[in-house]
């Protein structure tokens, strides 16, 4: 299929671009570079040895979006775009709000105008919220606690999808909220871009293993977990890039929601020797104050994936860590090296 991916320049994006290709599909990438470079897309290319298109585009631009959708003759959408950050969402609300919220209108109106009927959309465990027990399960109340503008964008575009595809029957929209997305491609040439001080445990460690930054503050180690450290869902970012091919492969009319995640659960200590092995590197740490706003634990019951869409995480931790490390070994400076 000919599939419109948006934010296909960003980290989980250029991912999926090639996980596309793999699987016989044709994407077509639009972004407006606000979080990434055009060189993502050069690297995209060069990988896949196709000349996948590019449009350099912001999806409020409902006009040219539907004018892209035509032209490239698009069946189905997979929908990234959007801005990521929790602590940025809390600084900028409407800015989080109207990019997130009014983006994802735009796109269902030009999918409308131009008869595209199949979307996949990316959002997160955030939308489980702060009541919420682990493993996750996607029967469980959402969107209740959410504590941040960021994900409440997300349980909001989940709505509605859902309301348009109440409306629509011929509307195919499936959700898929994320757990912890860390890696690389194996090959080392795409990966997510280093910020100059990420908010999230991979990349963190990632400039401490490189010697960017001095040591990892793991935050918090009183918790009530096997080392007194968070728990998360990690997962390979090529996995979860697998997870949008096979949800697309199964799209239905109307909408459902998918857990992808690996059903596992990693502590910040096991993590952070994890990546010590990986690089070789010594990765000093100090135990500070949880931070705020943190849960104890998140993980997946990453079953529904697996009996519906035929999916699950194959990759493990051990790999994302080393595919990492080649990636920023590789790429000291992301893409701009
Ligand atoms: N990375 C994670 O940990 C994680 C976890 C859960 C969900 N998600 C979601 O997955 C999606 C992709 O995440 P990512 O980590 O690849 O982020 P990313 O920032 O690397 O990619 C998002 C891309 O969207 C583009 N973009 C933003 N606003 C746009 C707009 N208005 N029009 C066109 N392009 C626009 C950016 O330039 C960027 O390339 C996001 O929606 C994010 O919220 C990410
Ligand atoms: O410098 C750091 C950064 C994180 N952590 C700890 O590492 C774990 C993972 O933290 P991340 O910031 O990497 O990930 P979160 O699970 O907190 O949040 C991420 O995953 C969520 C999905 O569950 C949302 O998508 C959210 O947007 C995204 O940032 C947590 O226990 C956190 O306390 C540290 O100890 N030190």
């Amino acid at each position: 299929m000919k599939i419109l991916l948006t934010g296909g320049a960003g980290y989980i994006g250029t991912h999926t671009a090639v996980a596309l290709v793999e699987a016989g599909h044709d994407p077509v990438i639009v972004d407006d570079l606000s979080n990434s470079s055009e060189e993502a897309v050069r690297r995209v290319r060069e990988l896949t040895g196709r000349q996948v298109p590019f449009h350099e585009l912001d999806l409020r631009q409902q006009d040219a979006l539907t004018a892209i959708l035509r032209e490239e003759g698009i069946e189905a959408v997979i929908h990234l775009a959007g801005l990521k950050a929790v602590g940025e969402s809390v600084a900028q609300p409407l800015r989080y709000y109207g990019t997130n919220l009014e983006s994802t209108l735009s796109l269902l109106e030009a999918m409308r105008a131009s008869g595209v009927e199949r979307i996949v959309f990316s959002s997160t465990a955030t939308v489980y919220g702060a009541h919420a027990t682990p493993p996750f399960r996607e029967s469980d109340q959402a969107g209740v606690d959410v504590s941040h503008p960021y994900g409440k964008t997300k349980f909001m575009i989940e709505q509605i999808l859902a309301d348009a595809a109440a409306a629509d029957p011929a509307l195919q929209a499936t959700v898929l909220r994320y757990f912890n997305p860390i890696g690389a491609h194996p090959s080392g040439r795409i990966g997510e871009d280093p910020a100059q001080i990420p908010n999230n445990l991979a990349p963190f460690v990632l400039q401490v293993a490189v010697g960017k930054l001095p040591l990892v503050r793991v935050f918090g180690n009183d918790y009530d977990t096997p080392d007194g450290t968070g728990l998360r869902d990690y997962l390979h970012v090529m996995d979860l890039a697998e997870g949008h091919v096979a949800a697309l492969d199964r799209l239905e009319p109307g909408s459902r929601v998918y857990n992808l995640g690996s059903g596992t659960a990693t502590s910040v200590l096991e993590l952070i020797e994890s990546f010590r092995r990986a690089s070789g590197q010594p990765i000093p740490y100090e135990v500070v104050a949880r931070r705020p706003g943190d849960d104890p634990a998140t993980f997946a019951d990453a079953s529904l994936a697996a009996q519906e869409l035929g999916w699950s995480a194959k990759r493990s931790i051990d790999e994302a860590c080393a595919d990492s490390w080649r990636w920023q070994s590789q790429n000291p400076r992301g893409y701009a090296s």
